[in-house]
């Protein structure tokens, strides 16, 4: 029996490097959605055909990360065609076994509404600003900008717009530092997962 995880919440909120660490403490596969939505947005063209034809090189590229690169995939996201597109191979890569982590936006509302367990990892604008301006090297006015750009655009698009799942866990992170937030996240899985073992 698989056993997936949701994970959604705004950028740079931390829900990748917490979908990473939970997937390597379970042993889970992980799938940062993200990417695809990066990629193809990247690929530049018509998008529904770039999300229609995703290979493995075009996730592999080496500017998915920039801002830029978030801005463009949050603009094809809100294509539902360019979702549909998508939607498939998360839902067979949320069935693997022994368990799979999801991190994207819509994960415990669209992809995986069944999920084992869900959670919505938060934190303050300007601490997720600071993240990621930390991160990329960039102007943290600049970032916040950015962040809160890509973030209205995902809550307020029609299809599949960022929000917690109604049975959510939301896990703020603002005051946390990564192994606290981290440890958290492994303590709310690891009370569904024991339940679980026979
Ligand atoms: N609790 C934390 N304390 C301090 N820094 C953190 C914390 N969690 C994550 N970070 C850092 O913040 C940055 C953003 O984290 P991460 O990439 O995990 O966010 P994300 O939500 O997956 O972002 P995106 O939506 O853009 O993919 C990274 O540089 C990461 O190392
Ligand atoms: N499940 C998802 C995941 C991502 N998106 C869109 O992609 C953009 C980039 O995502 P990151 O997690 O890498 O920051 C994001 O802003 C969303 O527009 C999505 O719609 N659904």
């Amino acid at each position: 029996m698989s056993f997936a995880i949701a994970i959604d919440g705004p950028a740079a909120s931390g829900k990748g490097t917490i979908a990473r660490a939970i997937s390597v403490h379970f042993g889970f596969h992980h799938l940062d959605t993200g990417l695809l939505y990066r990629a193809t947005g990247a690929r530049g063209g018509d998008p529904v055909q770039a999300a229609q034809s995703l290979t493995a090189e075009d996730l592999a590229r080496s500017d998915l990360r920039s801002a830029q690169a978030g801005q463009a995939a949050s603009r094809v996201a809100a294509i539902p065609e360019v979702r549909a597109a998508l939607l498939d191979f998360q839902r067979r890569f949320a069935a693997q076994e022994p368990g799979a982590v999801l991190d994207g936006r819509d994960i415990g509302t669209v992809i995986c509404p069944d999920a084992e367990v869900k959670l919505y990892v938060t934190a303050s604008d300007q601490v997720r600003a600071h993240r990621r301006a930390a991160e990329l090297g960039a102007d943290p006015a600049q970032m916040l900008r950015e962040l809160q750009e890509r973030d209205r655009r995902d809550s307020e698009r029609a299809t599949a717009p960022l929000r917690p799942a109604d049975d959510a866990v939301v896990l703020d992170t603002s005051e946390l530092a990564i192994d606290q937030a981290v440890t958290r996240a492994i303590g709310i899985v690891d009370q569904v997962w024991q339940r679980r073992l026979p």
